[in-house]
């Protein structure tokens, strides 16, 4: 954020691990996901104006409205609507650098960012509880993506723990481009009730640390979207085999996948290495944040 609280990054979201755990009434499943935020994002920038508007840029502007289903506007409205009169009107523009409907949490990290700049504007705490209940009504990772920074999810996204400590990762993102509905990919599940996340050390500082505990973990959704975008698999495979990689997983309902390296040498080069292999898809190296964009 700047001085006049006119600029937001909207970092990346990755479920490191993400069990499902059971199902409400209503039809939407419970989960446990340890999160953390990649310093890869949208970035939401703004200039006092006559009138609200939003304007969308960057490489994947396409396709994506300005209108008022965007999460921005969506944001920005409900803000407005709880503090009347305490932001000036706002000439916003979205610059979308990361693929839409992907499980890595753009729309989400959009209206995160928006309510950060709207709060930085009206001289309130980026993370209130109330901004927080807010959040969550916009959509079930918003308030994870107002914090930005490593935690466990549970519920449908209302109970947040952040980690006091977490070890220094670089991470590579790779999605092959085609966008997968996380309602589709639900539908698909076939075990609602699996295992909750194993119990985390106290302190997660060492990345050996991390990659033990994430051995005994899964992602839920990966095998049903295998079945949907089978490319998905072959991602996972691919960058689990690259030298340095940790850990090759998918993250939220995909189709992007993430690898974890130990050194920002390591993942550059096997973020160069995938490129290569697959010039079509969307591939991004880039530190994981160990501290919150609301702070
Ligand atoms: C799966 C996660 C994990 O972080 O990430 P993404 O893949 O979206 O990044 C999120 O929980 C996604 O939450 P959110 O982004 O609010 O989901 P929505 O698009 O509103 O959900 C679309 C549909 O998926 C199903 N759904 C979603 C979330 C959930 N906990 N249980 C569900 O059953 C519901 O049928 C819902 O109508
Ligand atoms: N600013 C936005 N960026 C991305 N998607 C948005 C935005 N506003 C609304 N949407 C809608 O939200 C849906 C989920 O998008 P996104 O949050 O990128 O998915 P995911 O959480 O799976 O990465 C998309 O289908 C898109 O149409």
């Amino acid at each position: 954020m700047d001085d006049d609280g006119l600029f937001q990054v909207a970092p990346a979201k990755v479920n490191l691990a993400l069990h499902v755990t059971g199902r409400r009434e209503d039809g939407y499943h419970e989960l446990e996901s340890l999160i953390a935020f990649a310093a890869v994002g949208d970035e939401l920038r703004a200039e006092p104006a006559e009138r609200d508007s939003l304007t969308i840029a960057g490489p994947f502007a396409d396709g994506l409205s300005g209108g008022e289903t965007n999460l921005v506007n969506r944001a920005v409205a409900a803000f407005r609507a709880r503090w009347p009169d305490a932001v000036e009107p706002l000439a916003l523009t979205l610059t979308k650098n990361l693929p839409v409907a992907s499980g890595i949490g753009g729309g989400s990290a959009d209206a995160a960012a928006a309510l950060r700049l709207m709060a930085a504007r009206a001289g309130l705490p980026p993370a209130s509880a109330e901004l927080q209940q807010l959040a969550l009504r916009l959509g079930a990772d918003v308030p994870a993506c107002l914090l930005s920074q490593p935690l466990v999810m549970g519920g449908i996204g209302e109970e947040l723990q952040v980690l006091p400590a977490f070890p220094d990762l670089h991470i590579v993102l790779v999605n092959p481009l085609v966008a997968l509905a996380t309602a589709d990919v639900f539908r698909r599940l076939r075990a609602h009730d699996n295992y909750p996340l194993p119990a985390l050390p106290e302190l997660l500082t060492r990345p050996a640390q991390l990659g033990l505990w994430l051995t005994e973990t899964r992602n839920d959704l990966q095998p049903p979207a295998v079945k949907l975008v089978p490319v998905i698999g072959d991602i996972v495979e691919d960058l689990a085999a690259t030298p340095g990689c940790m850990l090759a997983r998918m993250s939220g309902s995909g189709a992007t996948v993430f690898g974890l390296f130990g050194s920002e040498g390591q993942a550059h080069q096997a973020a160069q290495s995938v490129r290569e292999r697959n010039p079509e898809h969307w591939v991004a190296a880039a530190p994981l944040l160990t501290a919150g964009a609301a702070q």
